[in-house]
């Protein structure tokens, strides 16, 4: 594991200004990652997520799961979900990121990309229950993706590509300066999986 992080400087902030975002490159083989990707298929309650565009609700094809330490609500587009308990899959996924960001966490949220069609729209991850300025970490299984950051105020961009197995951390003041999306791709024809791992404060 340590061969994999020695070709990314961990330390390097990708954010010019504003934030602190760290990609710490794939932080599991190929072969762990692909078992991974296996088991969270069928162990997470997967559910298609509710948008509300122009007042109406709209199914995603996105799959999306919420796990923690105890049943958050958690609430966007007005709908309000609790977290399921943690698995075994996802408690070692929460130590095994715990261990790499050297943070900790209490709860997930979890998105299923069936193909690059899909995709989730520009957003910063500051909702009221976040821990402010709390660290969040997002482990990618499957298909690589594009990730982008925009600046709130300059619109600048940053740029990356998340691979399989890999772990990106995003704290301090990043989600109140910057958005972020994961744009469509649509010469991608596999799945992806995401985690990210977040702190609700209750
Ligand atoms: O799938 C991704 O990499 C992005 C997920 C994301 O931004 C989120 O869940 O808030
Ligand atoms: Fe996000």
């Amino acid at each position: 594991m340590e061969l994999f992080n020695d070709l990314y400087d961990v330390e390097k902030n990708l954010l010019p200004y504003d934030g602190m975002v760290n990609y710490h490159g794939p932080i599991l083989n190929e072969l762990d990652a692909l078992a991974f990707f296996k088991i969270l298929c069928t162990e997470i309650e997967w559910q298609n997520d509710l948008l509300i565009i122009f007042g109406k609700k709209i199914e995603t094809k996105r799959k999306v799961a919420w796990y923690g330490d105890k049943a958050f609500p958690y609430t966007y587009s007005k709908i309000t979900k609790h977290a399921l308990a943690w698995n075994s899959v996802l408690l070692s996924l929460k130590t095994l990121v715990e261990k790499e960001s050297k943070e900790t966490y209490n709860s997930c949220l979890l998105n299923l990309y069936h193909d690059g069609t899909e995709q989730m729209s520009w957003h910063s991850d500051n909702e009221e229950q976040l821990k402010k300025h709390g660290a969040i970490a997002s482990l990618s299984f499957g298909a690589a993706r594009r990730f982008v950051f925009k600046h709130k105020e300059t619109k600048e961009t940053v740029q990356l590509t998340l691979a399989d197995g890999s772990l990106l951390v995003m704290k301090d003041e990043t989600q109140d300066f910057w958005l972020h999306r994961l744009p469509a791709m649509k010469i991608v024809s596999h799945p992806r999986i995401n985690l990210t791992f977040r702190t609700i404060q209750i």
